[in-house]
């Protein structure tokens, strides 16, 4: 295995190789307009190691949607904040096998979600955050994010409000929680900061640089002496990432990649390689479980390249 391999020059040759392929295969999310509309031919890519040296290629600072990634973000702010016990009696920690927003397992499991990051178990976090924070809970969930990312992000309010109005399934999801007594909080709030989260937008670079702490045993970032959360807090996340973060293909990327990665509808997936660096690809086109095409093709070059993995 190479040790130090030259990161930019890995990041441009997987942008010079597969860029071509954007769009070519698969389908941008197509359940919002405001998605809908995103060109399929993006592609971008960024790194961020663990001692803050960064590279990025292709359309890596072009702000997208976010989308499901900011399940990992909600997921360590409620770690943060809350004893995790009282988290876990809420949330379940298995691969869930169905869909994203599957609504099937809800009813035989009692409205208890199989993870945090299938829409049914962030919807979960989302209550938990509205718990901690009531009406500021939105601007909380930003904040953290521009406090990791290092400058501003914010939310596309036009994504938001389309989500709103087309959010039928998660709805659905949020009610049914409801009628088991599993969300405290009233389901208007609760989806306003979901949809909300799933808005944000941020480019390859800021993801990168906001995942960091998952490479660096829970350190913020930029300040070493900062905790985001605690080492364990870190594994344990890196873990339902690996097993949990790309929904019913999850298997296949551990197969295929090899690392605890979360992907979004907007075409983002984020990798982390433990004590090594965060990595965040972008191609809007995604296959049918909702994962980016392109963007695991870049990760497999990526691993293939670095030979780095967890395994
Ligand atoms: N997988 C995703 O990125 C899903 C997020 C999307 N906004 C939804 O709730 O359906």
């Amino acid at each position: 295995m190479n040790t130090s391999p030259d990161f930019q020059a890995v990041l441009d040759d997987i942008v010079h190789t597969l860029g071509p392929e954007a769009g070519r295969e698969g389908q941008v999310a197509r359940y919002i307009p405001a998605l809908a509309r995103v060109d399929a031919t993006r592609f971008g890519i960024a790194l961020r190691t663990c001692d803050g040296r960064e590279a990025v290629a292709g359309d890596g600072d072009v702000p997208f949607s976010i989308q499901s990634i900011s399940k990992l973000f909600s997921l360590t702010l409620a770690m943060r904040h809350m004893p995790e016990a009282a988290l876990w009696a809420r949330i379940g920690r298995e691969p869930s096998g169905n869909p994203f927003n599957s609504l099937v397992q809800l009813e035989s499991e009692q409205g208890k979600p199989r993870n945090p990051f299938i829409n049914a178990g962030a919807i979960a976090v989302a209550d938990r955050i509205v718990d901690l924070y009531g009406a500021d809970a939105r601007g909380t969930l930003r904040g953290f994010l521009s406090h990791l990312a290092g400058e501003p992000v914010d939310f596309d309010e036009e994504v938001a409000a389309s989500e709103a109005a087309s959010g039928h399934r998660n709805l659905a999801l949020a009610h049914f929680m409801k009628s088991f007594g599993k969300l405290d909080h009233p389901v208007a709030e609760v989806l306003d900061l979901y949809f909300h989260q799933c808005a944000l937008a941020m480019s390859c670079r800021q993801l990168a640089r906001a995942a960091s702490y998952l490479s660096r045993d829970g350190a913020h970032p930029d300040h070493a002496d900062e905790r985001v959360v605690t080492e364990r807090q870190t594994r344990r996340i890196n873990a339902l990432m690996l097993t949990c973060g790309t929904y019913d293909a999850a298997g296949e990327f551990a197969f295929r990649i090899g690392l605890p990665c979360k992907s979004g509808v907007g075409g983002g997936i984020v990798a982390v390689v433990p004590d090594r660096l965060t990595l965040c690809v972008w191609s809007p086109a995604l296959d049918a479980t909702g994962n980016s095409h392109l963007g695991m093709k870049a990760l497999e070059m990526f691993v293939a390249r670095t030979g780095l993995s967890v395994f």
